[in-house]
């Protein structure tokens, strides 16, 4: 059940350049369903700025009723919010969204994530190794210093890193990665920027996968029409990212 709470902030702090790491607990958490989605954060309790901003469910503890985000402060409202402290209440909405199938893995999973779509693919990575699956994590950044979650990755699987400049791990783009890894993987699961997307889908068009779209948000339950995407079964069908989505099997999504 979607839920709007006043969530309390336990920990907020910057694990790389601009990037920071967000806990905080309350009752909402205990309705998450599936890795991959996402909270509507209301990121100052000021009229303005108005809208909400989508942020992806990075981590979630149970018992503790907390989970985790990972957000990078560029924009007014993200900067807004890496202002909050422990102690600190933030108005939460969600969870929402369709996340990942896990059930869908069967031996082995390639995790596929760029940028600031990297976040939920660690409660991916979790959930899988908790069932049994396999994962290879191929994440790709900017450069060293906007790296997050290496070693947390790492503590779950084989891992490779791109970064575009080369100052960490393989120079390029996550591609360059997928081209030398061996295809011997059942499902892979990807979140990142639109022409990653479409990159890895091209790269593995005899494989099932599951792709995460980021598309600008009004509402973020279904109602405003504003995150409507074109899908492939025909001109007049559409789709909405926040409700139908933000994961959607590959091949489905005109992006
Ligand atoms: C389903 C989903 C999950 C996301 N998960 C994460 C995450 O885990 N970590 C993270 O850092 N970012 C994530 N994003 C992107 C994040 O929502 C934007 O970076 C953020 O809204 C920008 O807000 P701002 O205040 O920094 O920028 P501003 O420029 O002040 O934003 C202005 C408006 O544009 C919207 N907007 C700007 N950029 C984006 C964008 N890339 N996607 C959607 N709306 C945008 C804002 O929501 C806001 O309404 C996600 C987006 C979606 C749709
Ligand atoms: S954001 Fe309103 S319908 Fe998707």
């Amino acid at each position: 059940m979607i839920k709007q709470e006043r969530m309390v902030v336990t920990n907020q702090q910057e694990i790389a350049h601009h990037i920071f790491e967000l806990t905080v607990q309350g009752e909402l958490t205990g309705e998450m369903k599936a890795p991959g989605q996402f909270v509507h954060v209301r990121v100052a309790d000021s009229f303005e700025p108005l809208l909400r901003r989508p942020i992806s469910v990075a981590s979630i503890d149970f018992e503790s009723n907390q989970f985790t985000m990972i957000y990078r402060a560029e924009g007014r409202g993200t900067t807004l919010l890496s202002e909050k402290k422990a102690g600190d209440t933030v108005d939460i909405l969600g969870p929402l969204g369709n996340g990942f199938p896990v059930e869908q893995a069967k031996q082995k999973a390639y995790l596929i994530g760029g940028g600031i779509g990297v976040p939920p693919l660690y409660e991916l990575a979790k959930e899988l190794n908790a069932k049994g699956i396999e994962t290879v994590h191929i994440l790709g950044f900017e450069s060293k210093g906007a790296v997050f979650y290496e070693d947390k990755f790492r503590a779950l699987g084989d891992t490779h890193i791109a970064t575009v400049d080369g100052s960490h791990g393989t120079q390029g783009f996550v591609t360059h990665i997928l081209n030398e890894l061996p295809k011997d993987f059942d499902t892979y699961y990807s979140c990142g920027p639109t022409p990653m997307l479409e990159a890895v889908q091209w790269a593995y068009p005899e494989k099932q996968g599951f792709l995460s779209y980021e598309q600008r948000m009004g509402c973020g339950i279904g109602a405003c029409f504003a995150c409507v995407c074109r899908t492939t079964k025909s001109e007049t069908d559409y789709i909405k990212v926040c409700s139908d989505g933000p994961v959607f099997p590959a091949g489905v999504v005109i992006s």
